[in-house]
């Protein structure tokens, strides 16, 4: 594990550009195993879950090259084997290789995915969805074991109970070369999920309706790469690097961004007083002055989004009074509390709600990212303390932020980050 060590009291000034979309990222890369051709992906995120992805490619054969945010995938000599645990633990959308090894080989054993700890996460509407489709699926000892005997998957209508990112993902990679029609109904509809179809559709997949709440999906029987497919940007990066700029910045542009996948963020910036000047793919966050308290509440899309919970936070300690915050996705999403307070943070938790009072300052202190949002909230309260931050397990970080020391650097931010030695005993 490493940590991030990080020296507050530093005005930021400059331009920051986003990167490639982790979510669309971690799916794009298990979607690669079902083309018979190579494929490639522009706008790769520098990030351990990319890194982490290639292993479990490896594994199986799938030959992947990572350069200048250029990544090159070669499944056309992919065999069935089991795949690394470890690999497979370190993130949450390992949990894509069922479906993708579904519409691959008609069968799957993926142990449970990893990811951040951020309260329950359960995987019944995959299965459900992978069931509806035709196949049987055990769960033993922490592994889920999915077959479809020689018939294949088979089109089916689907209805998720909840809004699910990773259940829609994983039914459209699963039904993709299902044979027949699938619909999946009360579908989610973040951004990340057209991305994806729309790599797999330029391969020859035929999905309409991603980005709404009903996907039609026709099974076909190959898919072929035939460009490389640029990665949307990061709206969950974007807004972390909005919070920052609004909360140490002298004025910051954000480049390539999509405003349109960020506005229940920005809309909620500019109610709190920052005067955002936002353009076609860039904004620019000025110098903030005063700031005015906020009411959250997280949604699926088109809402507030989960992830932007925490890295909103330390600028709530800017506005006058009490903000609130209601996480109804991951209402236990609450591992930066304990850390801002120890920074010296009017923060708590209260009756499922977090409340964030003004607070005067913060002081640097040794503090432990928990999860990788809970990391990107206390990387913004560390710049904005007098002193000196240690994030701990800045792994976590390191899961979804692409180069995230250059960047903050190149704001003019006193960051760097150091290695752990673990001494075995
Ligand atoms: C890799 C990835 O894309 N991760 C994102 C994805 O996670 P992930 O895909 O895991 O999150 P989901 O959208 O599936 O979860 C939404 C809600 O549905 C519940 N649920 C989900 C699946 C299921 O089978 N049963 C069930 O009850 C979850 O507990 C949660 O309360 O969307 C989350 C919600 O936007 C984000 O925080 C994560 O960053
Ligand atoms: C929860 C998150 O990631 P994951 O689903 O990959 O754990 C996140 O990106 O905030």
């Amino acid at each position: 594990m490493k940590k991030m060590i990080i020296e507050g009291g530093h005005r930021l000034k400059g331009e920051v550009t986003i990167g490639g979309a982790k979510n669309s990222t971690v799916a794009l890369i298990p979607a690669a195993i079902l083309a018979d051709s190579p494929v490639k992906f522009d706008m790769v995120p520098d990030i351990l879950d990319v890194h982490n992805l290639m292993v479990i490619l490896k594994s199986m054969n799938v030959y992947s090259k990572f350069e200048n945010g250029v990544l090159s995938i070669d499944p056309t000599e992919i065999v069935e084997a089991p795949l690394p645990s470890k690999a497979i633990k370190s993130l949450r959308a390992s949990y894509y290789f069922m479906g993708a090894l579904l519409g691959r080989f008609k069968r799957a054993i993926v142990s449970f995915p990893g990811g951040d700890n951020i309260g329950p996460r359960p995987i019944d509407q995959h299965i459900k969805a992978f069931r509806a489709l035709g196949a049987q699926v055990e769960e033993h000892d922490g592994t889920v074991k999915i077959e479809t005997g020689d018939t294949g998957l088979r089109g089916a209508r689907i209805f998720l109970d909840v809004v699910s990112v990773g259940a829609t993902i994983n039914t459209i990679l699963a039904a993709v070369k299902a044979t027949g029609r699938t619909v999946i109904e009360n579908a989610a509809k973040e951004p990340e999920i057209i991305d994806i179809a729309t790599f797999l559709n330029n391969m020859g997949a035929n999905i309409r309706g991603a980005g709404t709440d009903v996907i039609r999906i026709e099974g076909v029987a190959t898919l072929k790469a035939k460009a490389t497919h640029t990665i949307i940007p990061d709206r969950i990066e974007a807004g972390t690097y909005l919070s920052m700029a609004a909360a140490v910045g002298d004025g910051i542009t954000l480049n390539n961004v999509i405003p349109e996948h960020l506005e229940s963020f920005t809309a909620k910036l500019i109610e709190m007083g920052v005067n955002l000047k936002i353009g076609e793919d860039s904004i620019y966050v000025p110098k903030s002055n005063h700031l005015n308290a906020i009411q959250v509440k997280t949604m699926p899309f088109p809402g507030f989004a989960t992830d932007l919970q925490q890295p909103i936070t330390p600028l709530l300690l800017l506005a006058e009074g009490s903000s609130m915050i209601v996480d109804t996705i991951y209402p236990k999403r609450l591992k930066h509390i304990s850390e801002l307070q120890r920074m010296g943070a009017n923060i708590r938790s209260e009756d499922n709600m977090i409340v964030v009072d003004h607070t005067d300052k913060l002081i640097g202190a040794r503090v432990d990212a928990g999860e990788i949002r809970a990391g990107a909230s206390l990387v913004i309260a560390a710049l904005m303390a007098e002193g000196t931050t240690v994030i701990e397990d800045a792994d976590n970080i390191l899961r979804g932020y692409d180069s995230i020391i250059r960047k903050l650097t190149s704001l003019s931010a006193v960051a760097k980050l150091e290695n752990v030695q673990v001494v075995e005993s």
